[in-house]
């Protein structure tokens, strides 16, 4: 076979998916594909993105893997090399699932065996997602102090006045990449740093997991030789005394030594109910920066990146659409990509903006906002005309403790948090308390009507929020 045989190949193949799929499909899922190579019966098809390759492993495995096996032999296995758009380019080359057994992931998990038994000082995976850097990282008025602090932390980490750096905003405008962004660059400029990133959730459960084993003092220690600690989602940390009270001996330790911290959380030090003051008042230490939804120009920048780094073409009346009516988290504008992606491959579909209204009213219609202990205090303590701040004092008046008890209840069924963590945001209470709220609240449920009528009309005053 000529050295560049396997393209004329690659060409039979198209002719062959070509008329298998619809048009639009062939152009927009199999004309960006370069055919690399073929050596050692393996064919290593180019994608522009991660996203274009698991795509066509989801939905064309098969179409690919038949013609492939008719057009260049039986034996042929499949490897995808993905461009990265970074500078210089690089490829990633992938196993198709047909060609091996071995599972793609991107993104690596941690888990608690990642931690050393011991506190030798050993060569350590930092836990970062590479996605997330400063070049991917998309500036507008929403975010530009945060990133540009990011920037000067990332160039001289616990050098400036920004440790520890605390970022804070809703879900979906941007902490986790940006406090990845940081701890990437990091790694770039001084590799030898030790940089961590953990999920304040999964430093609760290696936590526990030490407490068990009795493990604890490795723990800390292993924590200690960090120079750069990234958590993430620290607002997980309320209510847990004993994790909260070794996160602040790791701290202290850190920030005495001159180590940097990076801490995310979905809402500022202040409020940050269930966490000890002295916590809260080392988070203010530093700089403390909220990331703003992202305004609508961002979103439309964020986008045309997004679906550039995909290797997609969406037109411009459709990127201006979605960015208008999808406006606050942008986790959702990369969800509305992918499904406006999948309607128009099944469908046969153009990407217009036809398309792309149905399926962004359909995906904000069927967003029922999730329900926080905030609103369900709000909303209890409206119903019965009392200051949100009554909840969480030790008042035994009779109002008072049934309000309690009912916001208990609901928590306890509309949230995902546990009875602990119920109690300590809602009057500061024990486990024990909650579960009794909610048995109290259920057996008057059911004796009386005109209770349970007055339940209902504060669950529905609740979803209309
Ligand atoms: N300014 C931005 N530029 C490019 N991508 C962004 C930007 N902001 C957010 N994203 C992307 O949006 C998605 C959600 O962002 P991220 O996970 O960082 O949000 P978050 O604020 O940490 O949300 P949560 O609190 O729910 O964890 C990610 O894929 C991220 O890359």
């Amino acid at each position: 076979m000529s050295k560049n045989n396997h393209v004329g190949l690659w060409n039979a193949c198209l002719d062959i998916i070509r008329d298998n799929v619809p048009e639009q499909t062939y152009k927009t899922w199999f004309c960006p594909i370069v055919p690399l190579k073929f050596e050692d019966d393996t064919l290593v098809l180019q994608v522009p993105s991660q996203f274009f390759y698991e795509f066509l492993e989801e939905k064309f495995l098969d179409l690919l893997r038949q013609t492939i096996h008719k057009v260049f032999g039986e034996r042929t296995k499949l490897m995808y090399s993905v461009m990265v758009v970074k500078n210089p380019p690089t490829a990633v080359p992938l196993p198709t699932h047909s060609g091996s057994s071995t599972p793609v992931s991107a993104v690596r998990k941690t888990t608690t065996k990642d931690i050393p038994q011991t506190p030798q000082i050993t060569e350590l995976d930092p836990h970062l997602n590479r996605d997330y850097n400063f070049e991917t990282f998309i500036e507008g008025e929403s975010n530009k102090l945060s990133r540009s602090v990011a920037e000067a932390v990332a160039l001289n980490p616990a050098k400036t006045i920004f440790n520890p750096l605390f970022f804070y905003g809703a879900s979906g405008v941007g902490k986790t990449h940006l406090a990845n962004a940081i701890g990437t660059k990091i790694k770039e400029l001084y590799p030898e740093k030790r940089v961590l990133y953990v999920s304040a959730h999964l430093f609760q459960v290696q936590y526990t997991d030490s407490v068990r084993n009795n493990t604890t003092n490795d723990f800390i220690n292993f924590y200690q030789t960090i120079d750069v600690l990234i958590i993430d989602d620290i607002q997980e940390f309320a209510g847990v005394t004993k994790t909260q009270n070794t996160f602040f001996h790791i701290f202290n330790h850190l920030h005495q030594n001159g180590k940097q911290l990076i801490l995310t959380s979905d809402r500022a030090p202040v409020l940050l109910q269930g966490m000890e003051e002295r916590l809260v008042t080392r988070f203010k230490w530093g700089m403390v920066a909220e990331l703003e939804k992202p305004t609508v120009e961002l979103r439309k920048d964020i986008l045309r990146n997004k679906i550039r780094r995909d290797g997609l073409q969406f037109p411009p009346e459709v990127i201006n659409y979605i960015a208008e009516n999808v406006s606050d988290s942008v986790r959702d504008l990369e969800g509305i990509i992918i499904s406006i992606m999948a309607h128009s491959t099944i469908y046969n579909k153009d990407v217009d903006l036809e398309l792309a209204q149905r399926i962004v009213r359909k995906v904000t219609q069927n967003e029922s906002k999730a329900i926080t202990i905030d609103n369900i205090i709000n909303t209890v303590c409206k119903h019965f005309d009392l200051d949100t701040s009554a909840i969480h004092t030790k008042s035994r008046k009779r109002e008072v403790v049934q309000a309690r008890q009912i916001a208990m209840y609901l928590a306890k069924n509309h949230t995902d948090f546990s009875t602990a963590k119920i109690g300590s945001l809602i009057g500061n209470k024990d486990h024990a308390t909650v579960l009794h709220a909610c048995k109290t609240i259920s057996e008057l449920k059911e004796v009386s009507k005109s209770f349970q009528a007055e339940l209902e009309e504060i669950q529905t005053a609740l979803k209309q929020q």
